[in-house]
């Protein structure tokens, strides 16, 4: 039987090296050193190397915030930021070393609250959410809205941000072609996504950490994709369980986003639960961020939170994955179809069609956060088009990455992309207004992308094709000449 322990108890123990907590009623003591173990490859050399390690120092958000959660019921702070399941994850069995006892608690103690860091909101109400007219107006009341911490988290890009920006100014440089004599009463956003029938070309890209900006968290998203039959994918790091997410939206299509973790066993139980999870139709994963961006505004907020600052790599993402390694680890632990996130070149767009269990890409630099001064989506969409055209015939590819607009989304598919996501966007319209500040975003985006394609003299997203678009300024920043397709045929096999 699980030992007891009162409130009072716990608070005894508030120092790194001795630092218990009280999460959803079960005692935890995170300072205690377990060995884990990390299979970095699947290279006997390392296959078992085992790290001797207190969750207290390995905390991504620093351990500052543990600490003064320590000694108390911290589940509200918890559950701002993470799911139940990362208990398993994360901790070793030893360190769950009870439950909390209520009925032992010493009269007149008054419990002490979770300590939420960086939290506090802002308690003037925004307008009427039905009043705000593009996704920059809403994103300008986002900011008045989201706590300190949010927003640092929400905002922040790499280094300079010239990739966050480039994503969408990238757009502006593109110009539309109207066609005219072309009856587009009748207009429909209806598409696929790897086959499933989606309300909107528009999807939800995956985000950490949605009830930074809002209680009603990822299942909040999904609510409002449920409305417009549109695809979320859910972050490998969502604040709320995956299974609760896809109740929230019956009517929407589901993805889930993995990363790979150093503790491969750890992914794998994780890839155990997804696949009980019928509503979850791919498994989208993230490859443009095995080491984390220099994102200095989340830093600094970090640095002013907590003298300590952050672990080095978030969760513990594994930073040696490769082509043949690591979808043939994947293909054993789902039937899924696989979405490579992250692709940023047109020579790994093509890599990717050689791999059977590959269904789709999506062109992404993680909306500037992980390296900056890389190419755009837009441009890596070109240089598919100029030296793999065949690539849009053998799989989805989807982008993501600066969409503010109807008139990006249309410039997108018709360079060939399948489908459109927006990260930022969907956080912002939380913030603002919950599961309606989303749909609004999203209503927002369907109508401007709807009114551009009746303009163009388009009916359905599939019409869009190059002949509505004129990427002239563009060409001349194109790579000139390029490695032959055998070329990277050859260099994905020799790795086998
Ligand atoms: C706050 C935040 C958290 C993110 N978390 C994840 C994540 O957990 N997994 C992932 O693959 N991408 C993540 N991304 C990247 C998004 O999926 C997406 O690529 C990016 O936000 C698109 O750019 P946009 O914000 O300009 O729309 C995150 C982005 C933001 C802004």
């Amino acid at each position: 039987m699980a030992r007891k322990w009162s409130l009072w108890e716990v608070g005894k123990h508030t120092a790194e090296g001795d630092c218990w907590m009280v999460l959803h009623g079960k005692v935890y003591d995170v300072s205690i050193p377990v060995p884990k173990p990390t299979v970095l490859t699947t290279t006997p050399d390392n296959a078992s190397t085992l790290k001797i390690t207190s969750f207290v120092s390995k905390h991504p958000g620093g351990k500052g915030i543990l600490l003064r959660n320590s000694g108390r019921d911290a589940t509200a702070a918890f559950q701002s930021a993470h799911p139940l399941e990362i208990l398993e994850e994360q901790l070793a069995p030893e360190q769950l070393i009870g439950e909390i006892d209520q009925t032992r608690e010493p009269s007149g103690a008054d419990p002490l609250p979770a300590v939420m860091a960086g939290e506090d909101v802002s308690t003037e109400p925004s307008p009427p959410v039905s009043t705000m007219l593009s996704v920059g107006e809403i994103e300008s009341y986002a900011m008045q809205r989201l706590s300190p911490k949010a927003i640092s988290y929400y905002v922040s890009a790499s280094d300079d941000e010239i990739t966050k920006h480039a994503n969408n100014q990238i757009f502006r440089s593109i110009l539309l072609r109207p066609r005219v004599f072309i009856d587009c009463t009748e207009c429909s956003l209806a598409t696929t996504i790897l086959g499933h029938p989606v309300g909107l070309p528009i999807f939800v890209s995956p985000a950490a950490r949605a009830r930074f900006g809002h209680p009603s968290g990822e299942a909040g998203i999904a609510m409002a994709c449920s409305q417009f039959n549109a695809l979320q994918v859910i972050s490998k790091n969502a604040s709320m369980s995956p299974s609760d997410i896809v109740q929230a939206g019956p009517d929407a299509v589901f993805a889930w986003q993995l990363y790979v973790l150093k503790d491969l066993a750890a992914t794998e139980r994780t890839l155990a639960q997804i696949r009980q999870i019928p509503q979850i139709k791919f498994i989208v994963l993230t490859l443009d961020a095995p080491f984390p961006g220099k994102r200095e505004a989340d830093e600094r907020f970090k640095m002013s939170e907590v003298a300590s600052g952050a672990a080095a790599q978030a969760w513990g993402t594994e930073g040696g994955l490769t082509w043949q390694k690591t979808l043939a680890w994947l293909g054993k632990h789902t039937t899924l179809p696989i979405v490579l996130k992250g692709i940023q070149t047109w020579e790994d767009a093509y890599a990717a069609t050689l791999f059977p269990t590959v269904r789709g890409i999506i062109v992404s630099n993680h909306g500037g956060r992980a390296l900056d001064t890389t190419t755009t989506p837009v441009q890596v969409l070109l240089e598919i088009r100029k030296f793999c055209p065949q690539v849009f015939d053998k799989i989805d590819v989807l982008i993501d990455g600066g969409i503010k607009r109807g008139t990006d989304v249309v410039k997108a598919l018709a360079l060939g992309a399948k489908g459109v996501g927006i990260g930022r966007p969907a956080l912002y319209g939380l913030a603002v207004a919950g599961h309606e500040g989303v749909k609004r975003v999203l209503q927002i985006l369907a109508d401007e992308t709807m009114t551009a394609m009746r303009l163009l003299g388009v009916q359905r997203t599939s019409e869009l094709s190059s002949r509505h678009i004129n990427t002239a300024a563009l060409q001349h920043q194109l790579l000139e000449d390029a490695v032959s397709l055998d070329a990277i045929e050859r260099g994905v096999k020799a790795k086998l």
